[in-house]
């Protein structure tokens, strides 16, 4: 399996200046933590599924700067020391990282990484992170939302020729496939994770041909065990369905059914619906109907309350461009530096409550009903603490401190999981088909209200007592020292 390296310099420009100025002020070795969060969830949607690790992973465990690289910094106009230049060329990534599974459902605020290491190495890996977690999150995402209207159906993701070049195709179509797609378009995605591929054909196949009926017939002599026949090129219900079943008779005649027929075009309701009598009229029972044309989870919820007679959906654009959210809004914040051999919790004030950074090494943890196997909140609480099973615990939210919820009898599910010690990957990657497993396993713990398309209910994740106590203080302190500094004389 190759997959193409992630240069260093895919980065912003002044993650490598600060990198230059630490060197400089002699301060690039001081250790730094930071995590990587969102703050708002997209689409509207309750939850996100979180995706991007593995080749967060890959980045990691290969970032080193290439002699080109060094050589085009060391042509820049900021004249970079030869001595930074060179130590450069030793640069590799050696910090600690937690981070989520991929697949987990993740919530705002919650950090899907933390990271530990030197000042030089954690602020530079920020812009690359963030590329690729904020991305794939929101692609897997959208594929969540779309499989929860599509219920059974069967899903191709065929977004490919739409995507934000190939990059996007490529790990989008992972992250939708790890998310509840059942196959991609994209071949290379199938060679690389063992994703199913599957397809049809397209209008210039018939256009090519004199007749429809010829153009069916070839296309069916070539598969015919998985054939299926895309049927709206002239007009679907007098000209292409009916060919679709005079060459489904002859299939049969040979031993083989016809597999599908593939509406790309008009009012998918009437013409599934329409399609679907003759096609059972006929004795094709069992030959599915696939729908295509800028669908998404809004236009399959429809066709499904019009009782559109659709098995399979085919879906590009609005996939994996996520049409209606263009981005995430991943962040990449400092939460605490190493002072004299201890961490220091560090702030980010902000007007906006909710943007406040939470400060110090923190861990996610999942609280689980025993009873109902649902989960019932998570709690960001500091590294190093831990909650007593046995004791009731009440969750209170960390900005409106009024609204409270007391949960018992539950186990606790630690969500951040060692993935790098001293720079060495001790995280064993999963396929993306054990991910997928997992993500499913995921979506069991969450009641409905939660997972529903339509104005979910806020799912609880909230700061430990403890936690929300050290912020508050740690605001207080920053308050009083503006005070004492902005004092007159
Ligand atoms: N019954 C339906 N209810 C709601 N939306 C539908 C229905 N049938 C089709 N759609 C959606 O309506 C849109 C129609 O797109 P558009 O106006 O481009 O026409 P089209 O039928 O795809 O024709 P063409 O591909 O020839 O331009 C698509 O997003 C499609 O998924
Ligand atoms: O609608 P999307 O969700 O983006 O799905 C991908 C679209 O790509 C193809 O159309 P295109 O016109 O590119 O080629 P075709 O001639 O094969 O239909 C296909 O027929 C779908 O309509
Ligand atoms: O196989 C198909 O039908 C297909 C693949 C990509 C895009 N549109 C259609």
């Amino acid at each position: 399996m190759h997959i193409p390296k992630i240069p260093a310099l895919h980065t912003d420009k002044y993650q490598l200046t600060m990198m230059y100025a630490h060197w400089k002020n002699g301060s690039h070795r001081d250790r730094k933590a930071f995590d990587l969060y969102f703050r708002t969830l997209p689409f509207g949607n309750g939850y996100t599924v979180f995706a991007g690790l593995e080749r967060a992973v890959d980045y990691l465990e290969n970032l080193h700067f290439s002699d080109e690289e060094i050589h085009y910094l060391s042509q820049q106009p900021e004249n970079y020391e030869p001595e930074f230049l060179e130590m450069l060329r030793e640069f590799r990534f050696t910090g600690d990282i937690y981070g989520m599974r991929e697949g987990t459902i993740v919530f705002p605020n919650e950090p899907l990484l933390r990271l530990e290491g030197s000042a030089m190495e954690i602020q530079f890996v920020e812009t690359a992170l963030l590329n690729f977690i904020g991305y794939q999150t929101l692609i897997a995402t959208k594929a969540a939302r779309i499989r929860t209207v599509a219920r059974e159906n069967f899903l191709m993701e065929f977004g490919t020729r739409r995507a934000q070049e190939s990059d996007a195709a490529l790990w989008g179509t992972r992250a939708a496939y790890l998310a509840g797609f059942h196959s991609t378009s994209n071949v290379r995605a199938g060679q690389l994770f063992g994703i199913p591929t599957s397809g049809t054909h397209s209008h210039s196949w018939v256009q090519d041909f004199d007749s429809e009926l010829e153009a069916f017939r070839t296309f069916a002599h070539a598969f015919p065990n998985d054939c299926i026949l895309l049927v709206d090129t002239y007009d679907t219900l007098k000209s292409g369905i009916p060919h679709a079943i005079q060459v489904g008779k002859e299939l049969r005649e040979q031993g083989y059914e016809l597999k599908g027929v593939r509406l790309d075009s008009g009012d998918l309701a009437f013409l599934s619906k329409a399609a679907r009598q003759m096609l059972d009229e006929a004795g094709f029972k069992q030959t599915k109907i696939v729908a295509s044309s800028d669908l998404d989870e809004y236009t399959i919820q429809s066709l499904k309350n019009q009782g559109a007679e659709i098995d399979a959906w085919g879906i590009g654009t609005k996939l994996i461009t996520t049409y209606d959210q263009p981005a995430l809004g991943a962040v990449y914040k400092l939460v605490a530096r190493e002072k004299d051999g201890e961490w220091q919790p560090r702030i980010k004030i902000s007007s906006n409550p909710e943007k406040v950074t939470t400060p110090g090494l923190k861990k996610v943890v999942r609280l689980i009903d025993r009873q109902t196997e649902k989960a019932r909140g998570d709690l960001i609480m500091e590294e190093g603490h831990s909650i007593d099973e046995e004791q009731p615990l009440t969750l209170f939210h960390p900005v409106h401190t009024y609204r409270k919820k007391e949960v018992d009898q539950f186990r606790v599910v630690e969500l951040l999981r060692p993935i790098f010690k001293d720079g060495k990957r001790v995280y064993d990657l999963p396929s993306v088909e054990e991910i997928r497993n997992y993500h499913s396993e995921q979506r069991e713990l969450f009641w409905e209200e939660h997972t529903r398309l339509l104005n979910p209910e806020e799912y609880h994740v909230d700061l430990s007592g403890s936690l929300w106590d050290k912020k508050q203080a740690l605001l207080q302190s920053i308050y009083r020292r503006i005070k004492l500094e902005n004092r007159p004389g």
